[in-house]
């Protein structure tokens, strides 16, 4: 006996009325077949019918065949339904299916070769072998989609299935290709088809995706690909953003399975962020602490906007010896030791490479300050976590708004450089490839400066983000370079991070190490958010 909560339940399939829902039905077919050349003995079964419920079922069509057989009357047994499809389509579009153990029912169409924009087509299978255990499976193609299996099986050891075996229902998404990797636009339509499986009914609707399926159908796109490669960050940041996605658990055990492999292999490990380099480069005695000359390139049209010093609510502020002020004296050494010393106590791995240089974060890369602080706790760094937190503390009082993301940035030689980049203040900017910033809305940056002198870029801006116009066709825009010696901190509000960009350019005398940690600000709404999300 068949379950009657298994989706093959009332699969009987062996009524005419599974095909023939009414009498007429039952007529109307009657009437085709004899048109094809039926016999006498099929009308006379249809005029018995008649009279038979449509709840009769095969018991009406056994007192017909009984009846007939009584009189001496040939009897054809009405051809049993194994499978019925009704597709509904929002798109005029190809579904093709592919059937193993039934055919197109003798009264039915197949689909037709293009399912028009908002109609429904239906077709009933009949199955080619008849008995227990027997079961009819196949594959839907719709076009854009992947191939879609199902089985409706009629045996105890295996159980019917669409999508995914176990599943009686399931969705599946389709988009065109996005190029992510160059971080382009995302595609900004996608289509979904869900599926239902009920007794012999499998349905299918074709729609439109909405915005979170279709986020969620490009992620797994790109996951997918990271996942052919070996590069472990692209994969990392992939996986991590996939799971923000929502992408379905089966694509992201199976990426963390890959990136097991890849760890496994050691590919987590980047040229220059092993423990000996590190050990040897980042040394407090290689500090280079030469003052370098600040410079200020003008756009050569005096009346440029660019060239304002400070335009309307922008603030960029550079306080000296701001870690010391702090944490007391020396601490920007004490700070950069024990995060240097942090760095070589943790896993390998935990030091990687980002752009031009070095991040030190907690292992699986979450950037928040508890899993820094966590991190630097669990090798034992109990006191740089201190001091971590007084510095948030500090910059929270002065600065306000809450810390909701820490970077640690290591740059071992004056050869390792930072893009010029805007810092991320919201999900509205469109983020590197690889960048799994939380997102949360920022109101600012301070970053210290911790080791050998640097020099900051700043840059104006004159894109689609900036509130500053170009003042012609032939606008340079301002340049300042500034430099940042140890201790010193860098504030930014929201407006200069519009207008600007900043980063380290790869310095060209011979620079020793230096570390720079940047916290970035969030509004009181983000830290609500944040505080929410970990509750
Ligand atoms: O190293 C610095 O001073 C800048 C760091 C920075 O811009 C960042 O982490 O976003
Ligand atoms: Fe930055």
């Amino acid at each position: 006996m068949r379950s009657s909560s298994s989706p093959a339940a009332g699969a009987a399939g062996r009524s005419p009325s599974a095909l023939c829902r009414s009498p007429s039905a039952a007529m109307k077919a009657s009437r085709r077949a004899s048109g094809r050349g039926g016999t006498t003995a099929l009308s006379a079964a249809a005029l018995v019918l008649q009279g038979a419920s449509p709840s009769s079922g095969p018991k009406g069509a056994a007192v017909a065949g009984a009846a007939l057989a009584g009189v001496g009357l040939a009897f054809a047994a009405p051809e049993p339904v194994a499978l019925r499809l009704t597709v509904t389509t929002a798109f005029d579009l190809a579904v093709k299916v592919r059937v193993q153990g039934a055919k197109v029912h003798s009264e039915s169409s197949p689909l037709p070769a293009v399912c028009a924009c908002g109609s429904t087509a239906t077709a009933a299978y009949a199955p080619t072998v008849l008995g227990p255990g027997r079961e009819v499976k196949g594959v839907l193609q719709v076009e854009g989609f992947e191939p879609i299996p199902f089985s409706l099986v009629h045996a105890r050891r295996s159980a019917p299935f669409v999508g995914l075996p176990g599943r009686w229902r399931h969705s599946v998404l389709a988009a065109p290709g996005w190029n992510w990797r160059e971080n382009e636009k995302r595609p900004s339509e996608g289509k979904a088809v869900d599926l239902v499986l009920t007794g012999l009914d499998l349905t299918v609707d074709v729609r439109a995706a909405t915005p979170l399926e279709l986020k969620r159908c490009l992620q797994l796109q790109a996951l997918r690909d990271a996942e052919k490669g070996e590069d472990y960050d692209t994969l990392h940041a992939q996986l991590a953003k996939a799971k923000i996605a929502g992408v379905e658990i089966e694509h992201i055990e199976k990426a963390e399975d890959r990136l097991k492999m890849l760890r496994k292999e050691g590919f987590h490990v980047h040229v220059g962020c092993d423990k000996d380099t590190l050990r040897e480069a980042m040394q407090w005695e290689r500090v280079s602490s030469k003052a370098l000359q600040d410079t200020d390139e003008r756009c050569p049209n005096a009346c440029c906007p660019c060239n304002v010093e400070q335009n309307c609510g922008e603030v960029l502020d550079v306080v000296p010896d701001a870690v010391q002020g702090v944490l007391g004296e020396s601490s920007d050494r004490d700070l950069f030791t024990s995060l240097v010393d942090a760095a070589l106590a943790s896993q390998e791995g935990s030091v990687w490479k980002a752009g031009g240089k070095f991040i030190f974060s907690a292992f699986n890369r979450n950037q928040s300050v508890t899993a820094l602080c966590r991190m630097l706790e669990g090798c034992g760094k109990a006191a740089c976590a201190k001091m971590m937190l007084k510095l948030v503390k500090h910059s929270e009082v002065l600065y306000g708004g809450y810390v909701t993301a820490v970077q640690v940035n290591f740059h071992p030689s004056g050869e390792t450089y930072h893009d010029q980049h805007r810092d991320i203040y919201s999900g509205k900017q469109r983020a590197g490839p690889n960048c799994t910033c939380s997102f949360r809305e920022c109101v600012g940056t301070v970053c210290y400066s911790l080791g050998s002198t640097r020099i900051c870029q700043l840059d104006t801006m004159t894109d689609s983000m900036s509130s500053l116009a170009a003042c012609g066709d032939r606008c340079a825009g301002r340049r300042e370079r500034r430099c940042l010696k140890s201790g010193e901190a860098m504030y930014f509000n929201a407006p200069w991070n519009q207008n600007h960009t900043h980063g380290i350019p790869s310095s060209e005398e011979t620079t020793g190490p230096r570390i720079s940690v940047a916290f970035l600000l969030g509004s009181a709404q983000a830290a609500a958010q944040s505080a929410l999300a970990a509750a």
